[in-house]
């Protein structure tokens, strides 16, 4: 199928610095891709190359296979089918929720704004006046004018950030509803690894300009890349040792860690939630399993209490690293209890480290 967006190779240099390095991106009709990473990465000038409010230095954007910005082609802003929803969306003051959705539309296409605004929940806010909606309604007002005159691509930065908690989680869904419904393609850029994890079919972790890796939520989190993309969707615990003869030494017994040279530095990072925590039994831990290796002594350093669950940093014995668990809040142990850690070795992540790095650390 030919996708709906498609960027090629995009480059975007400021006074020397790439901020956009070789970013090739494609998104299906109907799907949503978001765009995450960390501030400064390159989003949102890569949203607004694509909305033709910046020109790439290199690269191409294709809209159903056909080019829209290349080195020899610059369609306009206006004529490039594509909706815009910002963080700071401003809504016309001056005129009603009407005014505000048909704004611009053709006359014969007028019954689309009573359209939308039943889709977005507003029926009967017609002549309602901005300064007179709540936040949320507002939001929703937006994103009916956004999709007004049928874009076949909305690029949405970071357009829940201003909205409070409680409206968030139901807003962005309802939005997300509106917009499959109508098949838009969605490039949505955030730097909040819950919200990409709750709007994406697809993630694409950006750093420093580049894609760094691209898949459905499940696999980003779970297959993450490097120790970054692990720590960007959660705390993460990082056991370092030394390869030899495919294992390392841990607190949790020998790890498999095949493909690594002899002697090189590897580090094991696990989330908090698949450390396992026992009682302490008359000096003994639970039984070792070979899916949870050895237990290993801890003595609790510090717990707080997170609402559905508790945070509880752990001291091993072992070499006196410090481990994060989470277990369900109904525990909450005293620093200095003795308790015993099992580690999931199915949720474990291997990786090299890089010489430089490890010489650094
Ligand atoms: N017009 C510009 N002139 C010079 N530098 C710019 C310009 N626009 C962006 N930059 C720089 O490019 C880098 C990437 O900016 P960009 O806004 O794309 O990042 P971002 O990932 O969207 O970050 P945030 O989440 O903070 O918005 C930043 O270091 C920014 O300062």
């Amino acid at each position: 199928m030919t996708p709906r967006l498609e960027l090629r190779h995009i480059c975007k240099s400021f006074a020397g610095r790439q901020v956009v390095d070789d970013l090739s991106l494609s998104v299906a009709p109907g799907q949503v891709t978001c765009l995450l990473g960390p501030s400064g990465c390159g989003k949102s000038t890569t949203l607004r190359i694509l909305a033709g409010v910046e020109r790439q230095d290199s690269g191409e954007i294709y809209v159903d296979g056909e080019i829209i910005c290349g080195p020899l082609t610059e369609t306009a802003p206006e004529h490039r089918s594509i909706g815009l929803m910002f963080q700071d969306f401003a809504l016309f003051p001056h005129l009603d929720v009407a005014g505000n959705v048909g704004f611009g539309l053709p006359k014969n296409e007028m019954s689309r704004v009573g359209e939308l605004l039943e889709k977005v929940g507003l029926s009967g806010f017609e002549g309602k006046y901005p300064h007179e909606l709540s936040g949320g309604e507002q939001q929703r007002v937006a994103l009916a004018r956004a999709l007004a005159p049928r874009p076949k691509i909305m690029l949405m930065d970071e357009p829940f950030s201003g909205l409070d908690d409680r409206l968030r989680d139901g807003i962005r869904d309802e939005t997300l509803s509106v917009l499959k419904d109508e098949g838009t393609a969605v490039l949505l850029v955030t730097h909040e690894p819950h919200e990409a994890m709750r709007m994406a079919d697809e993630i694409a972790l950006m750093r420093a300009g580049r894609i760094v890796q691209q898949g459905n939520p499940y696999n980003i989190y779970n297959a993450p890349v490097d120790k970054q993309a692990a720590a960007f969707f959660s705390d993460i615990n990082v056991i370092r040792g030394q390869s030899n003869g495919a294992l390392t030494e841990t607190p949790f017994g020998q790890f498999l860690t095949p493909g690594h040279a002899d002697g090189a530095a590897v580090e094991i990072v696990i989330r908090p939630q698949h450390l396992k925590i026992d009682f302490d039994r008359s000096g003994q831990g639970p039984n070792p399993t070979p899916s949870d290796g050895t237990p290993a002594r801890a003595l609790v350093e510090r717990a707080r209490f997170m609402g559905r669950e508790s945070l509880v940093e752990l001291r091993m014995d072992f070499d006196g690293s410090v481990l994060k668990a989470t277990v369900p809040a109904v525990f909450l142990p005293k620093p200095g209890t003795v308790l015993w850690l099992t580690m999931r070795r199915d949720r474990c992540f291997v990786f090299g480290t890089p010489p430089a790095q490890a010489a650094a650390e």
